[in-house]
């Protein structure tokens, strides 16, 4: 289990795949280094940033999936530690982001897509919605995307939306966290808070 969060009534998660830019996004919400890097599974443990003046918490999950120098074991451990984290902070979390690699996502789905199989970018997306947390999904690194509607459109009918994207934009947020370009994903959170009756939760998106 997950040690060492913060006791706070309203959280936004960060989760995805290693390497897909989560510490980089949480630097550019917050100004506040933390460690990333090309090397995947660099972040083990969540890293949690709140505000003592504020009921809030900001927190990246670790990445999941394929992560160099993690045997598999260990691996499937961490999952089911961001599942459990997820479900057992269900009630404070008011909006979650699936951030994913802009540049191999469909790949990475589609390889991963089988009669018994569920990719877990997918599989996240409809945990949130079975726990009843709007999400929002950061497509990262669209600066290594050419064919950016095109690109958005697959991402919506993997995840079972109807293309065209643009009529989910509270849901698919295109980025490039590493260039502070951002705007997408922070205009989707505020909608989502504001349904929350959470205008007060702006200042930090
Ligand atoms: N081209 C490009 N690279 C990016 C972007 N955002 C992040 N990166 C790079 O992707 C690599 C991984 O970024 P991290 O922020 O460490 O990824 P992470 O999801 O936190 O990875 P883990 O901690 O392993 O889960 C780094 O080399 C970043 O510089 C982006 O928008 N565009
Ligand atoms: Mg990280």
């Amino acid at each position: 289990m997950f040690e060492g969060r913060p006791e706070r009534g309203a959280e936004v998660v960060l989760v995805g795949r290693s390497n897909v830019g989560k510490s980089t996004l949480m630097r550019e919400l917050t100004g506040k280094q933390f460690s990333t890097g090309g090397k995947p599974g660099v972040t083990r443990s969540p890293n949690h940033y709140d505000w003592s003046s504020h009921d809030f918490v900001l927190t990246d999950l670790p990445g999941f999936g394929f992560m160099e120098g993690v045997e598999s074991g260990h691996r499937e451990a961490i999952k089911t530690n961001i599942v459990h984290y997820l479900e057992d902070n269900a009630d404070s979390i008011l909006v979650g982001v699936v951030v994913v690699d802009g540049k191999s996502v469909i790949d990475i789905i589609d390889r991963h897509s089988g009669p018994d199989e569920i990719p877990h970018v997918v599989e996240l997306f409809y945990l949130f919605e079975d726990l009843g947390i709007p999400c929002v999904v950061a497509v990262n690194k669209m600066d290594k995307v050419d064919d950016r509607d095109d690109r958005l459109d697959e991402v919506c009918d993997r995840l079972g939306l109807y293309p065209p994207w643009k009529q989910w934009q509270d849901t698919i947020a295109p980025i490039t966290a590493k260039r502070g370009s951002i705007t997408p994903l922070t205009e989707a959170v505020r909608t989502h808070l504001h349904d929350a009756g959470r205008d007060d939760l702006f200042q930090f998106f």
